[in-house]
């Protein structure tokens, strides 16, 4: 583990994987309109695969933030958790990092992976967030406008109902944590289908006016979880996922073998499954 890059500037409370840099040749650096406020979009997740649904959110985020904000987007992030996650299915941070990276960086022009997270040991959203606070304003200065004047960022978490919805969930995220995304920083949070969106943001109605809603206008509940059983099964993922991603699985042959931990999670996907959406390979 190495120490901050910088180690004049303040705030260096951060652990660092070896070789990092922080990434922004895509960043925008120059705001299109002065009057707005300048935002970088953050998905945190494991990404075991990345699929066309995780990119699609920062799609929505970008035409929802268009029609109903003051905010411009001046960078979007992936963020895959690191390996001590021990989720269900999580394949290593190299490969995670390697799809990620083919699927934002052949599919999109704005879209960025961040491998600080996923290269370390574990740390919690309000820490990548700030880690991300960190080093778009306080390392680079945030941005500038138009006539040169330099702007904050607003570093802003995108996530899916599901994960919000654990935000109710006891034990899964402290008080102070949820103060600090939702109070400080605020959330995008994409409607999933199978999640009750009331439900989910009831109890964060104190941060209301933080939380972004936006509407799933196409239902499309493609999860990594499906994709992986999929892959177990020997059926096709073509046009679930980037076609380099999908490549890159079948080269690898990654995600043929059952993960220890991955049993119960498939057996809860396929009772809230249709079984023609999850077929057996003949
Ligand atoms: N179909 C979807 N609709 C809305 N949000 C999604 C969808 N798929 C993933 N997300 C969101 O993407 C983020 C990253 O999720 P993650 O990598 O855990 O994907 P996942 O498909 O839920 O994975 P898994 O199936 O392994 O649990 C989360 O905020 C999640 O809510
Ligand atoms: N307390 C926390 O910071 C906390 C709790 C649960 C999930 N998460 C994050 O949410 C993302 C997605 O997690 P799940 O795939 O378990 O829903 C991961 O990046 C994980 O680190 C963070």
């Amino acid at each position: 583990m190495a120490s901050s890059p910088d180690s004049t500037s303040p705030k260096p409370t951060f652990t660092y994987p070896t070789n990092y840099t922080f990434p922004h040749h895509r960043l925008q650096r120059v705001m299109k309109d002065s009057s707005k406020t300048p935002i970088v979009l953050v998905a945190c997740g494991s990404f075991s695969p990345v699929t066309y649904l995780h990119l699609r959110m920062f799609e929505m985020a970008k035409d929802y933030v268009r029609q109903n904000t003051d905010f411009e987007i001046v960078g979007g992030y992936l963020s895959p958790v690191s390996e001590e996650y021990k989720k269900a299915g999580l394949l290593n941070a190299a490969h995670r990092v390697a799809m990620c990276t083919l699927a934002s960086e052949e599919t999109s022009t704005w879209l960025t992976v961040d491998p600080w997270e996923a290269f370390q040991s574990y740390q919690r959203t309000a820490v990548v967030l700030d880690h991300f606070d960190f080093e778009i304003n306080t390392i680079l200065g945030g941005v500038k406008t138009a006539e040169g004047e330099a702007r904050n960022v607003k570093v802003m978490l995108l996530a899916g109902s599901d994960l919000i919805g654990t935000m109710s969930e006891p034990g899964v995220w402290s008080y102070r944590d949820l103060d600090h995304i939702l109070g400080r920083y605020g959330c995008l949070i994409v409607e999933r289908a199978g999640t009750d969106m009331d439900q989910a943001t009831d109890s964060l109605a104190r941060w209301r006016h933080n939380i972004h809603i936006i509407p799933q206008l196409i239902q499309n509940d493609v999860s990594s979880t499906k994709v992986r059983l999929f892959l177990r099964r020997g059926l096709s993922v073509r046009y679930l996922l980037p076609n380099p991603v999908v490549d890159y699985i079948e080269d690898r042959g990654l995600y043929q073998d059952e993960a220890p931990t991955e049993k119960g999670k498939e057996r809860r996907d396929s009772i809230s499954t249709p079984k023609k959406d999850v077929p057996s390979a003949s």
